[in-house]
């Protein structure tokens, strides 16, 4: 009896959710590589972010049940005040996502140097993701847009059409770092062929594989080696994530069961899905970008691989290899 009474929500749940699954898939007319690219960004993706809790542990600042209760209070605030912004303001808010996500995928992908050399490579590599796609898809990216802003997409590509002078600049930059310091090339090749791909691939397929093969595994990489180094247990890291990563799916799939009737199904799901995305992105960029990054940068001279490359930055040629005063260089944290 007690089995049956647990199997019947638990049946009523997957029929309900299958239903509104197969309705959109019915509605729907992105092509099967970009639904492919929107589930990946969902389920391989998003949970990059649940690992923020861990995050917070490495910070100590859930070393305990009500600090850990304050944590998830303060990141879930922000994110709904994230989405109200974004009703009230949404080109304002599509220009501020698109320009911290720029800086965040930019920051993740460096591999550091001086301030300046920092800045460079993070807006070559984010802006390689951001505008390359933007202006790859320009037609395809431009109804992605509309549906994020309710309309009017003038503003954004006004701003996402300057945006290559800036980054071509710090390309060539780039180039002229990279023949100075040759650990810089695999990461500079790493740009050229995430071009190609951006350019080959439909928008949302393209940003998916950025999100889930670079960003993701980069950021998972840090955080891993981060807390093991702190002693921390694999075991509840992965549970903590499990379960914010759950609570982000519950909360999205309640906001694409609300369909207004008025909105198609395409404008609906890309809503949730990216106003979903800036929502979280600004609690994690203050907890990634701002805090566990200046904490944990890891220190001039020592030795730090790379994921993807896996080339170590003390094999980095070149004077930036002496220690200077134990100053944190790196800044690769995604
Ligand atoms: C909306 C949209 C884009 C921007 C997506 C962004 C900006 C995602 C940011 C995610 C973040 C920052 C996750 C955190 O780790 C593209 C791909 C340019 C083109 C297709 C439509
Ligand atoms: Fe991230």
């Amino acid at each position: 009896m007690a089995i049956f009474a647990r199997i019947v929500p638990t049946r009523a749940g997957c029929v309900m959710i299958v239903e509104t699954l197969t309705s959109f898939l019915d509605a729907t007319s992105l092509g099967w590589a970009s639904l492919l690219g929107l589930a990946a960004i969902i389920f391989v993706g998003l949970p990059h972010g649940a690992f923020d809790g861990a995050v917070a542990m490495a910070l100590g600042w859930a070393g305990k049940p009500w600090m850990m209760l304050a944590f998830i209070m303060g990141y879930v605030t922000m994110a709904a005040l994230v989405v109200i912004f974004w009703l009230a303001f949404p080109d304002l808010a599509l220009l501020a996502f698109l320009g911290i996500s720029l800086v965040h995928f930019g920051l993740g992908d460096a591999i550091g140097g001086t301030a300046t050399e920092q800045a460079i490579q993070t807006i070559a590599h984010g802006g390689m993701v951001i505008v390359g796609i933007s202006l790859f898809h320009k037609a395809e990216v431009d109804i992605i847009y509309s549906y994020l802003t309710g309309g009017d997409t003038t503003i954004i590509w006004v701003c996402v059409e300057q945006a290559p002078f800036v980054i071509g600049l710090a390309l060539c930059i780039y180039l002229a770092m990279a023949i100075a310091r040759p650990a810089l090339r695999p990461r500079l090749f790493e740009i050229a062929c995430l071009g190609f791909i951006f350019y080959m691939l439909p928008p949302l397929a393209g940003f998916a594989f950025y999100f889930c093969m670079v960003h993701t595994p980069r950021h998972l990489f840090r955080i891993w080696r981060q807390l093991s180094r702190q002693n921390f247990s694999p075991r509840s890291m992965l549970i903590m994530a499990a379960g914010f990563s759950c609570a982000s799916w519950l909360a999205g799939g309640i906001a694409l069961w609300m369909s207004p009737p008025s909105m198609s199904a395409d404008a609906h799901l890309l809503r949730v899905v990216f106003i979903g995305l800036a929502a979280l992105t600004v609690p994690h960029m203050i907890l990634v970008d701002g805090l566990f990054r200046r904490h944990h940068a890891p220190i001039q001279g020592t030795t730090d691989t790379m994921p993807i490359t896996d080339i170590p930055f003390k094999s980095d040629s070149g004077q930036d290899n002496k220690p200077q005063d134990n100053k944190p260089q790196g800044h690769n944290n995604a």
